[in-house]
């Protein structure tokens, strides 16, 4: 039996993550303290890892898929395969300094610390991100041609210009400027951590959500990719259920053109005749946020309105190009 080895998230995307899972298995246990958890598919092994690790385990093949944040896939700069967006965990990587600085972006700070011969030094825990966004900056290049900043970690440190340093952050990062650092890049969801810290954005760097990866050599392997391609059918199913709604309701005949005209659907909606005379019965899958918009019409001449979250949701075409592709 072919197995395939999934690796979620354990932290911030931990409680998302077993959402979606809830969503796409009827039964996901979590053994406390294992790091284990049993879907009810025996052919997928699930195992909780942190984010940051999962795109190298996965690229190593040591996981056939994963989920983690698109920020660390391109932060380890990891060789594998984006399956699917899963449209939670969304954050933005922005540079923040003190409110009381004037700086408009970090090429400026750049510019001012070198004339004043001031050493830069920026607090992150996504180092190689840092390092290239710094190193893309007009004026470093200009000061700097293609030196690299000094890095520093608790075990080692690379890099030659002394004159800009990126210190590596296990977290707290806010709590860094002005004293220990000048600038940090660092995640902000509800900018709430970076306000309380007197610190102001001023670049974004990246915007990244969850995404579900592959191991390129695992989506080659025939047996492998039937399964996998399954994971991400019940997984995008469940990303697009919770963007709609079912709706059920019931109207008289002279008012079902009036209410079929503009009613969102996927397809189109269903009609059905009511075993009573002059009455059907519609059926149909809207965009979420379409629901209040139809609100007013719906008062007017529908009846026996119900409304469901559907659990999944996948139109068939997307079914098969998962299979051709
Ligand atoms: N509010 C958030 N804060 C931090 N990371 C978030 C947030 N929401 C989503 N993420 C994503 O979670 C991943 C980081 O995981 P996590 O937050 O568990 O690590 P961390 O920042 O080291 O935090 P901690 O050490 O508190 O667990 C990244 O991919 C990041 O984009
Ligand atoms: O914009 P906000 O909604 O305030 O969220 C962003 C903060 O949340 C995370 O920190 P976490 O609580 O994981 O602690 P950490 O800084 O030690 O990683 C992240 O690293 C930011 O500090």
């Amino acid at each position: 039996m072919t197995i395939v080895k999934f690796a979620v998230p354990k932290g911030s995307i931990e409680e998302a993550t077993f959402k979606i899972l809830e969503r796409s298995w009827t039964r996901v246990v979590r053994r406390d303290r294992t790091y284990r958890v049993i879907l009810d598919d025996p052919q997928i092994a699930v195992k909780m890892l942190r984010p940051q690790e999962i795109p190298n385990l996965v690229f190593a093949g040591l996981y056939d898929v994963g989920i983690t944040g698109r920020d660390w896939v391109k932060e380890t700069n990891s060789d594998v395969e984006i399956l699917l967006d899963l449209e939670y965990g969304k954050i933005k990587l922005v540079i923040a300094i003190p409110d009381s600085y004037n700086f408009k972006s970090l090429d400026d700070m750049i510019l001012s610390y070198a004339k004043k011969k001031k050493i830069l030094r920026i607090s992150s825990e996504y180092l190689n991100t840092t390092a290239k966004f710094i190193m893309q900056c007009k004026n470093y290049k200009k000061l700097y041609g293609s030196k690299q900043p000094i890095i520093v970690t608790p075990w080692l440190s690379q890099g030659s210009n002394k004159n800009v340093q990126i210190f590596l952050s296990f977290g707290a990062t806010e709590a860094k400027p002005p004293e220990d650092v000048d600038a940090i890049i660092d995640v902000t969801e509800t900018g709430t951590t970076l306000t309380q810290n007197q610190l102001k954005i001023i670049e974004t760097v990246m915007e990244s959500s969850a995404v579900l990866i592959a191991n390129k050599i695992s989506l080659k392997d025939k047996s492998k990719r039937e399964k996998i391609y399954d994971i991400v059918t019940m997984l995008r199913g469940a990303v697009e259920g919770k963007k709609h709604l079912h709706l059920f309701l019931n109207v008289k005949e002279e008012h079902l053109d009036k209410l079929l005209h503009d009613l969102p659907s996927l397809k189109r909606p269903t009609i059905s005749p009511l075993s009573e005379k002059g009455w059907y019965g519609i059926n149909t899958v809207i965009p979420k946020s379409e629901f209040h918009k139809m609100i007013p019409k719906l008062r007017k001449i529908a009846q026996g309105l119900v409304v469901h979250e559907p659990k999944q949701i996948l139109a068939l075409e997307e079914i098969k190009r998962d299979e051709e592709s």
